[in-house]
């Protein structure tokens, strides 16, 4: 067998390394020149700073770190009016720094200035009136000022993680690869799969569904899941019932009295599945910080059933001492009293992490399900933990290295992954730069193979030393652990669904032909469902009864604008919101709305998609509707030109569906 960065284990590793590391460097610099070239107030009204904040409290969080929230400063809020942080893009889970606010128009913010002067931190909350940071460092000081403002830089957070979790890859001598990772990387083949279903050890013995409306496509792929030993697939294009597939699959591995780590590249992929399982009553432990997890997931948080279990009040008792030492450091200006509060604080750290550790310890190790987003599955918790079956949501939405944090911190023996790679990768930044571009084209060629034999299952069936010869395209970030299995072992590792439960036929009918190879049926409560048979009242037009309208905006009379954000560019020639436009789109989109709505479709029944912000938010007629429909949940088929950029129309087909 070659030996390639698809096979090879070290330089597999490597490739990964440096990738990671452009990739890191493409984020940095990017916030950098954004950061050194726009004043305080240019960034706030960009939506990556807040501006006139406020320390409001200081709690302690998970882990025993400070919890600092943030409020309005009282003074910019006018008499009678509600103290609400202006509109801003800073979310959960964003790096933030915490500084003394400059004047807001002081040129220059530097990275630098940034670190040296403020205090670092991750968001774990935004709400209409506080934002809550949880410090980096435990005995970090929050500046005093009277007025913050907090400012967006580059999360680094997951790079390191994945770094991490590739050196350790890396460095991983020859007798330490289990036969399961040799599979990974073509070392070794799949174990056959078991025929002979009255063979008791066959998991397929006695089978009998929990869900019976399942269908054929979806019981195939539970099947291939439950017997293959080490890898299984489960190819699900929109709509297909991936996730639904899954938790029957879940429920079925259950039942085999095995141990399950469930992950998915976000938090809500993730949650997506609690919520599902918790309908089935499966006890489970999600783990994640609860300001990251909906709300009707914390039940099953680890952060929440460390407050509820038993073994609970000890760690409370700690906690609630800690709380108290942090509200009298605001309260003390007095130096030395100070430093005597922070030295205790210090002792009472270390004895609220060795009881929380405890308290966790028994909580996850009890736990037949435990569920984290890839990243969170590197934390501490799960370390060393033996689980017989990891399973990946949205695979092929997450990069390679961030699918072997939990394969390679935990010990795993099977793999199954559930995505669709023929929808859109991860989005990669450093795909910009120049050798990025080079590297992309060189591997175009690599693509079309491995794109071939993903359609065409037959040709490379069951020979992996083959796939690699064909395939072997060196690897890009954009490459998934995914493409990567399949490229490496063909098609035979991987099942497909094929019917699809959100999609009228004839929106169906497109990227069924271009990107599945026409495998895709629509199921028949969808195949015929037009806007006309709504369940209220809409009238039978032109627009209601078409399941797909294309207008043709090709031409002079629909010209583009280049806008940006309005606060000119910087110094640096980085602007914060290049973007593009088209008014005379924009307002045939709203007169085809207008045509819907007057035919009885509801606002809320409508959404407006486009890939480009200034489309959103510029032109006064699309703020108009923006105001008019934020609520919108479902979607009318509505195409444009720029529909005929590839991306946009995979992107496009996964927001075209709709839910009954
Ligand atoms: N066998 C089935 N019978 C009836 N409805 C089903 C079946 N399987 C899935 N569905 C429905 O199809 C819809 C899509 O299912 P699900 O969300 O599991 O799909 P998915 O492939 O994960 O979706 P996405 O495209 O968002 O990734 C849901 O409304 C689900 O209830």
């Amino acid at each position: 067998m070659p030996k390639s960065e698809l096979t090879d284990i070290p330089a597999f590793a490597a490739t990964q390394l440096s990738l990671l590391d452009a990739e890191l460097q493409a984020e940095l610099s990017e916030t950098n020149a954004l950061l050194s070239s726009h004043t305080p107030t240019a960034l706030s009204r960009a939506g990556l700073a807040i501006l006139n904040l406020n320390v409001s409290s200081i709690r302690t969080g998970l882990g025993g770190k400070p919890v600092v929230e943030l409020a309005l400063d009282p003074a910019v809020v006018a008499k009678g009016e509600k103290s609400d942080i202006p509109e801003h893009g800073i979310r959960t889970g964003d790096i933030v720094a915490i500084q003394d606010q400059p004047a807001g128009s002081a040129k220059k913010t530097e990275k630098r200035e940034l670190a040296n002067e403020g205090v670092e931190g991750v968001v774990l909350r935004v709400r209409r009136e506080n934002i809550e940071v949880v410090l980096d460092k435990e005995d970090a000081d929050t500046p005093s000022g009277s007025k913050l403002w907090i400012v967006k830089l580059a999360n680094d957070v997951t790079y390191k993680r994945m770094n991490q979790t590739m050196t350790k890859l890396q460095k991983l001598e020859d007798q330490e690869y289990t036969p399961f990772m040799r599979v990974l990387f073509g070392q070794a083949s799949p174990t056959p799969i078991p025929t002979d279903v009255n063979d008791p050890s066959n998991p397929l013995h006695n089978l009998e569904w929990h869900d019976p409306s399942l269908n054929d496509s979806q019981k195939e792929a539970i099947k291939f899941a439950l017997t293959s030993r080490e890898i299984a697939l489960i190819h699900g294009p929109p709509g297909t019932g991936k996730t639904h597939t899954l938790i029957e699959l879940i429920l079925q591995l259950l039942k085999q009295k095995l141990r399950l780590l469930v992950c998915g590249p976000s938090n809500i992929s993730v949650d997506n599945i609690v919520e599902r399982l918790a309908s089935q009553k499966v006890p489970m432990i999600r783990l994640g910080h609860p300001a990251r997890l909906l709300p009707s997931v914390l039940n099953h948080s680890l952060d929440v059933l460390t407050r509820t279990s038993d073994a609970a009040a000890l760690v409370q008792d700690v906690r609630k001492e800690m709380d108290d030492k942090q509200s009298s450091i605001r309260k003390t200006r007095n130096a030395k009293e100070r430093r005597q509060i922070y030295t205790e604080l210090k002792e009472l750290r270390k004895e609220f992490r060795v009881r929380e550790r405890g308290c966790v310890e028994n909580l996850v190790k009890g736990s037949k399900v435990v569920l984290a987003t890839l990243h969170g599955a590197g934390g501490f918790h799960l370390k060393g933990q033996e689980f017989d079956v990891v399973i990946v949501d949205e695979a092929s939405q997450a990069l390679e290295a961030q699918c072997w944090v939990p394969l390679l911190w935990v010990k795993a023996s099977k793999l199954v992954l559930a995505g669709d790679h023929l929808q859109l990768p991860p989005t990669i930044k450093s795909l910009n730069t120049k050798d990025a571009k080079a590297a992309k084209k060189d591997n175009k060629k690599g693509d079309k193979t491995t794109d071939r034999k993903s359609k065409g299952e037959e040709d490379v069936e069951g020979n992996a030393e083959s796939a690699v010869k064909s395939a072997a395209p060196s690897i890009t970030l954009e490459t998934t652990l995914f493409d990567r299995l399949l490229a490496l072992h063909g098609p035979s590792i991987k099942r497909m669904l094929t019917t699809q439960y959100r999609m009228h036929e004839k929106i169906m009918r497109f990227p069924s032909a271009e990107l599945y190879d026409s495998k895709l049926v629509a199921a028949d409560f969808v195949k015929a469902r037009l806007l006309k048979d709504l369940p209220y009242a809409v009238q039978d037009t032109e627009d209601t009864r078409e399941p797909l309208v294309f207008w043709d905006t090709q031409g002079g009379d629909f010209p583009e604008k280049i806008e940006d954000d309005g606060i000119g560019k910087g110094s640096k020639g980085m602007s914060l919101g290049d973007s593009k436009s088209n008014d005379a789109e924009a307002a045939l989109v709203k007169m085809h709305v207008r045509n819907l709505i007057d035919a009885g479709v509801k606002a809320d029944d409508i959404a407006v998609v486009t890939p480009y912000n200034a489309q959103v938010s510029d032109p006064p007629c699309m703020i108009a509707w923006r105001l008019r429909f934020r609520s919108s949940a479902r979607l009318t088929a509505l195409y444009n030109s720029w529909l005929s950029y590839p991306r946009c129309l995979k992107r496009r087909f996964r927001a075209l569906s709709w839910d009954p």
